[in-house]
């Protein structure tokens, strides 16, 4: 790692903290790195990150901090993971509504405050990794983070990556930025200010970085192929029995009848049913479990009897992911575990606002790894 005389952890902050899916991508990452300070306003999510960690985050609106609260920890390197909900499709509906949202809205501002700040900070961090939905790149709120940091003299790479590009049957893309203030650079300088959509750069390959969005997707077709199958993911612990609070109720949601008459089916529509022997699940929202209709995939516990032809959800055993599997899909370790008061909703959406470790442990192992030597540009 580099840049570092001596072999001192880098100094971390983790703001957004959650669960704490960002302190274990830097567990993950083999980074020698210290989160000295962990910021979050939820209480629920401070005590699992305590429960986890043993260190409960500081508590409170990260938009009160200051640059002299943020000095005194004389942080490297600062990780963010923001709310994302500025950002994401409805809002941008609301946008075309003519309703001025993104930075506009109060969620985005804790965040533009904070970089805000770097100015100001007598030793700005060296680093700085965010995360958050695709859609951000396009945002107002992300023209502006681009300008902060530029004004205060880092260069950028950014990415939008999948799990799915890391051997995981999971599609969770994502939009990350990574940030070095100069004189520091990234191993492959000529992908600064570039948005990237494959993980060659992150092992040292060039190889088409810069599809559109369209390419990236067909590619994931094939990504498919060398993921692992769902069924290394599951909770083989987990009994599949009718009435169990996993299992998905039917008769709440809409369905087709066994006897193949059409019912109401919103969930056919937008949700994925899972095979246990398949190698792809939808993106688990905060609101898996509390609606159907697109926040995460169900899983068929049953083959149909024959392949190919349509079958009755009765008749696939359909039930919802566990927390723990949901857990699995994010690559969080096996250790990770809830405290017993926490319900089950509550660890569905936080789950569902965490991230993922098989994606975001290889970006910060690239963020900071040494560097060539700055040349002008
Ligand atoms: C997208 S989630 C990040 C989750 C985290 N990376 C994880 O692994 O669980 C955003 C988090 O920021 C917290 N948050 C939102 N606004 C905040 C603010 N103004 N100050 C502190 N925390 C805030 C939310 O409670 C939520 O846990």
């Amino acid at each position: 790692m580099a840049e570092r005389v001596e072999e001192k952890p880098w100094r971390v902050l983790e703001f957004y903290s959650g669960i704490g899916g960002m302190r274990y991508s830097l567990m993950a990452s083999g980074v020698v790195a210290q989160v000295v300070e962990a910021f979050e306003i939820n209480d629920v999510a401070n005590d699992v990150y305590q429960h986890n960690f043993g260190h409960r985050p500081h508590q409170g609106n990260i938009q009160s901090l200051t640059a002299g609260d943020l000095d005194r920890y004389s942080a490297d390197a600062w990780l963010l993971s923001p709310p994302c909900q500025p950002y994401t499709r409805q809002v941008l509906t609301v946008l075309w509504l003519g309703l001025q949202k993104h930075s506009g809205d109060a969620r985005a501002s804790s965040f533009l405050k904070i970089l805000e700040l770097i100015p100001h900070t007598s030793t700005p961090p060296r680093m700085l990794f965010v995360e958050n939905v695709v859609g951000f790149e396009t945002s107002d709120t992300h023209m502006e983070m681009i300008d902060t940091l530029t004004k205060s003299d880092y260069v950028t790479q950014e990415f939008i990556l999948s799990p799915l590009q890391f051997g995981v049957p999971y599609s969770r893309p994502r939009y990350f930025c990574l940030a070095k203030r100069k004189p520091l650079s990234f191993q492959s300088p000529h992908n600064n200010n570039k948005l990237l959509w494959s993980p060659g750069p992150l092992y040292g390959r060039d190889d088409q970085v810069e599809f559109d969005k369209c390419q990236a997707e067909e590619g994931s077709e094939n990504l498919l192929q060398s993921c692992e199958p769902v069924e290394k993911f599951l909770d083989l612990t987990v009994v599949q029995v009718n009435g169990e609070p996993s299992s998905f109720d039917e008769s709440e949601n809409g369905s087709r009848d066994c006897d193949g008459q059409e019912k109401d089916d919103p969930v056919s529509e937008s949700t994925l049913f899972t095979l246990i022997d398949s190698k792809r699940c939808c993106c688990f929202t905060k609101s898996y479990y509390r609606y159907v209709k697109g926040t995460g995939s169900l899983l068929a516990t049953v083959q149909p009897k024959v392949k190919g032809k349509e079958s009755c959800l009765k008749e696939q055993r359909l039930r919802y992911f566990t927390p723990r599997e949901v857990a699995n899909f994010h690559s969080f370790p096996e250790d990770f575990e809830f405290p017993k008061q926490i319900s089950l909703r509550q660890r569905y959406a936080m789950l569902g606002n965490s991230l993922s470790v098989a994606v975001v442990a290889p970006l910060l192992r690239y963020l900071f790894s040494s560097s060539p030597v700055l040349t002008v540009e």
